[in-house]
């Protein structure tokens, strides 16, 4: 899951820029980028690294312009490895094109073969980002020779995109001499939503992955991108929207409420928080039912994600709240590390158990969902060793048994705990004395009570259905093979480009 975010203003804009990545970096942690542009002159720079870590003031005075865009990485296809990968991409024709993208395709492989065989396009990385903009470009140079107005032109290149294009894109891009463009997949998988700034100079936009990078610069939002439409801001900063999806259907990643983003944003009109506290609603009634109350003492969170909703079940259940592990702040979020081995020493890096809080009682600790079971194994036995009696398990997604083919770092059935174990087995696997895991239905009501408007969701990781349609067990077969082939070593340092582009 990356986190885009793209801004066309008045002044200056790489600090902006900057500060919306900061507040989407727990969507992506492996590199980050900036590209702005002045005078249709672009400017990039991105490295591996956490945003405060790859850009130094040097990187910034770099950075000049009043439109820029950024990304947050975390690889979902490619490597985590190479530089080349990290985004924002660029290419230089038709016009000069900046482009950064959240999401995941389901046909790159296609799309490359076309792109080289048709389009005489050359792809230089294994990014499907990087493909993503070549059929952009590739279409917007056939709409450029219809002459149509910009707005049409870029319209047109967005709808034949989405004729070709399978999966899940968020995407905002820059192009040279005409201004900012962004739009979203016609199932609305990824998350986009748009935001202004009124300033005594003008109007100022900002679009990004999560509303809170729009209220935490300032900013004020406007609304979600629908699935399937574009928005273009011109550079005297009017403002185009258009559907540009033949059939567009809301399905957003039900994974994004449970998981992904920040509580304090607001995705398709449900705050994310909110969703949670009726996600711990929903499992207090499914615990309930299925643990006896009075076996358990306390109820315990597992920092960061699972804590609204640990809150909202305790006091269903009326039980008491405790927070015995505590978190090291420094460390950031296991699940979207690369590798498993750097995944699993740093949950116990990330998490200590506070023997006051475990010594002689029966808790019931609860988390977001188990994926891998990294987390979960470690943390029942760091409460077992810090004095626990009995150990409860209760998960506020349900089993996860399919692999995630839309930007979620999962592609392969045997890393899934729960990938061919009942909930029982599972329960043994992670040390637990008992387990219980959200309904799927319960699951996609908690955020439908919130948005009567959101009848589907993509839970393909939790039931194995693929709402594009092109998913089949050969496609996960396959995905599996590439995922186990050996990989480069890494390659370090920053790429910093500057690009003069010509005016059309
Ligand atoms: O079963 P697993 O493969 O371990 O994955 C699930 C865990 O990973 C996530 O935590 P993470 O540490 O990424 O972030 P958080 O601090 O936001 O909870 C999630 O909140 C679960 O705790
Ligand atoms: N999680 C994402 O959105 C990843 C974007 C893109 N597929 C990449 O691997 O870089
Ligand atoms: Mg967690």
């Amino acid at each position: 899951m990356c986190g885009i975010v793209g801004i066309s203003g008045v002044s200056p804009v790489n600090q902006l820029v900057y500060d919306a990545l900061l507040l989407l970096q727990h969507r992506g942690q492996d590199a980050a980028g900036i590209a702005t542009s002045k005078d249709d002159h672009f400017s990039m720079f991105k490295a591996h690294g956490l945003v405060r870590d790859v850009f130094r003031t040097r990187n910034m005075r770099s950075l000049p312009g009043n439109c820029g865009i950024g990304q947050v990485r975390y690889p979902t296809a490619g490597s985590s490895d190479s530089i080349d990968e990290a985004q924002p991409f660029y290419v230089n024709a038709p016009f000069g094109i900046t482009f950064a993208h959240n999401g995941n395709l389901t046909n790159p492989d296609e799309l490359r073969e076309q792109l080289f065989r048709i389009d005489r396009r050359h792809i230089n990385t294994n990014s499907d980002s990087e493909v993503l903009l070549n059929v952009f470009a590739h279409e917007l140079q056939l709409a450029s020779d219809k002459k149509l107005s910009p707005q049409e032109m870029i319209f047109t290149a967005i709808r034949a995109l989405h004729r070709r294009v399978r999966g899940a894109y968020a995407v905002v891009a820059e192009i040279a001499g005409f201004g900012m463009v962004a739009f979203r997949d016609p199932n609305g998988i990824r998350p986009l939503c748009l935001g202004k700034n009124e300033t005594p100079e003008g109007i100022e936009y900002i679009v990004a992955s999560e509303s809170v990078a729009i209220d935490g610069i300032g900013f004020e939002p406007i609304r979600d991108i629908e699935p399937g439409e574009a928005v273009y801001i011109d550079k005297d900063k009017n403002v185009f929207f258009e559907q540009c999806a033949d059939n567009p259907r809301l399905n957003p990643c039900i994974f994004e409420y449970v998981y992904f983003a920040r509580p304090d944003s607001t995705i398709d009109g449900v705050n994310v928080y909110n969703a949670r506290l009726k996600m711990g609603q929903y499992l207090a009634d499914k615990v309930a039912r299925e643990l006896r109350l009075s076996d358990i003492d306390v109820v315990m969170p597992i920092p960061d994600t699972s804590r609204p909703v640990a809150m909202e079940l305790a006091s269903r259940l009326g039980l008491e709240y405790r927070e015995g592990f505590i978190k090291n702040r420094y460390v950031g979020r296991t699940f979207i590390m690369p590798g498993q081995a750097v995944r699993k020493k740093s949950v116990r890096q990330k998490l200590n158990a506070m023997s006051v809080e475990f010594k002689d009682k029966n808790v019931l600790l609860v988390d977001d969902s188990i994926v891998r079971g990294t987390t979960s194994r470690e943390i029942v036995d760091m409460a077992r060793a810090a004095g626990a009696k009995k150990v409860f398990f209760a998960s506020a997604a349900p089993a996860v048994r399919y692999p995630n083919v839309y930007g979620i770092d999962m592609p392969t059935q045997t890393e899934l705990i729960a990938h061919n174990r009942s909930t029982e087995e599972v329960c043994k696997e992670i040390g637990a004395d008992g387990l219980v895991y959200q309904g799927l239905e319960d699951m996609k009501q908690a955020v439908s009570d919130l948005n009567s408007a959101i009848q589907h969701f993509d839970t393909s990781c939790f039931d194995g259905i693929y709402v594009t349609g092109d998913i089949d067990q050969a496609y996960l077969d396959r995905l599996s093979a590439n995922r186990h082939k050996p990989k480069e070593e890494p390659k370090s340092g920053g790429m910093s480009v500057n690009m003069g582009v010509e005016n059309d």
